[in-house]
């Protein structure tokens, strides 16, 4: 479904990617992890076109993202959430849904402004459908409520049911986890894996490891802009190079001590 091929990406005279491949197979939860700095993010704004490779192609069922800005992308049906959270606060739940809901609307000014059956329908549906969005992520009690009232793990699973809204078929969630406590994460470990279940294909930056290994099928490993493995979570908790990456390094202490 989505292939990255001989991705490098330089700033400057930085090489933060280096001859990266990926494949990202249909329907599946596939995990992006690696020491903090090693290129993670990087590897999503360049999938979602918010940057441009160096070098090396990237395509999705078969199209070649390459030049296609980020809006494009995201109607191919693309969709990610961000390392931090970017929901419109003193909007409700719902509101937040709809926004992320826009591009699907599809009704002339004329029938807008005179609020003629074909805009009113597309209305109800969109509204249905973001009701049923929030349900997917547990949020569907609150549609009505602010989203500045919500707990953090709340907020992002928000985001997530926002960046459903643009009906991708690929999901990407960078660090969906971080900052939430332990019963925030088993229940977005379970709003994930029913999503997946839907049929939606994941891909995940994660530092959480018991998050990561309990849920992806695949993980991929970057250590200073390079993938050193690819492979089974089992296999990769194992592998001595994953093992030398992380403990090589002292910022990521945290990292191991959760694994
Ligand atoms: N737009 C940019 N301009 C210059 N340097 C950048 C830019 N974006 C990222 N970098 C650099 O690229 C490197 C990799 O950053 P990236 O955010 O992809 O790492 P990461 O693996 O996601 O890290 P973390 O786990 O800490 O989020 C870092 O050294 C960062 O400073």
């Amino acid at each position: 479904m989505l292939e990255l091929t001989s991705i490098s990406k330089s700033f400057g005279g930085l090489k933060v990617l280096d001859d990266v491949n990926l494949t990202v197979p249909q329907g599946s939860i596939f995990g992006l992890i690696g020491p903090n700095g090693a290129g993670k993010t990087t590897v999503f704004n360049l999938i979602t076109g918010l940057i441009p490779p160096t070098s090396g192609t990237i395509t999705f069922d078969g199209a070649d993202l390459a030049g296609l800005p980020p809006h494009r992308i995201t109607r191919l049906g693309i969709a990610r959430t961000f390392q931090n959270i970017r929901i419109f606060k003193e909007m409700s739940l719902l509101e937040n849904v709809l926004v992320g809901r826009h591009r699907h609307i599809d009704y002339g000014v004329i029938s807008m402004l005179f609020s003629l059956p074909d805009y009113r329908a597309q209305e109800a549906a969109a509204r249905t459908r973001a009701y049923e969005l929030l349900d997917w992520v547990g949020l569907g009690g609150k549609a009505h409520e602010i989203a500045d009232t919500l707990s953090y793990g709340e907020q992002r699973r928000l985001e997530i049911a926002r960046a459903l809204a643009t009906e991708p078929h690929l999901l990407l969630l960078d660090e969906p986890v971080a900052g939430m406590n332990p019963a925030e994460k088993t229940e977005l470990m379970k709003a994930v894996r029913a999503i997946n279940e839907r049929g939606y294909t994941v891909f995940l930056i994660e530092h959480d490891m018991r998050f990561v290994m309990g849920l992806c099928e695949q993980v991929a490993v970057l250590n200073f802009g390079r993938i050193i493995t690819c492979d089974k979570p089992e296999a990769v908790r194992n592998n001595p190079d994953v093992i030398e990456a992380y403990l090589g390094r002292d910022d990521d202490a945290n990292t191991r001590e959760r694994a």
